[in-house]
């Protein structure tokens, strides 16, 4: 098995979500970057933190399952600025009773401009990423304007 070791500057918190579907695929992902997320704090819904954890023998901080708010409780972490990266491998193929859960998670990481992968490509690139440390100093937008037209 080929590790990935370099890049993701210390110390960051990467939260980990995956569908059904997709819990083999984060599982393969984590095993194949064991090495590099083991000296990040990680956090995830109740399901895949604990396949993770059981998987790759990592430290994962476990919320409520994605159906029961676990979705909820990372997008509550993202606004509150408790989270630097985003790895959710949701599911292209099945809708979810949580949709609604899903797409407000997706939307409160792209309003803090947090990087999000949904896919092992993609998630392998953002690790990977020289512009990594730019991406954790990220400018966190200013929503101001938006709040006085309000
Ligand atoms: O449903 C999820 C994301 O929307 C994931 O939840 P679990 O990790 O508990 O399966």
């Amino acid at each position: 098995m080929e590790f990935i070791t370099k890049a993701l500057p210390a110390s960051k918190r990467v939260a980990l979500i995956a569908h059904d579907n997709r819990k083999d695929a984060i599982v393969d992902w984590c095993l194949r970057h064991r090495p590099l997320l083991e000296k990040h704090q990680l956090l995830a819904t109740g399901t895949t933190g604990g396949k993770i954890e059981g998987a790759t023998g990592l430290d994962v901080h476990k919320l409520l399952s994605g159906p029961l708010g676990g979705d909820q409780q990372v997008g509550a972490r993202i606004s509150e600025g408790e989270v630097d990266l985003l790895i959710f491998f949701w599911d292209p193929f099945e809708p979810m009773p949580h949709d609604p859960d899903v797409k407000a998670l997706l939307r409160i990481a792209a309003a803090w401009n947090i990087p999000v992968a949904c896919n092992s490509s993609s998630a392998d690139m953002i690790v990977q990423s020289a512009l990594m440390d730019r991406a954790f100093d990220r400018e966190v937008p200013n929503y101001q304007r938006y709040l006085k037209q309000r």
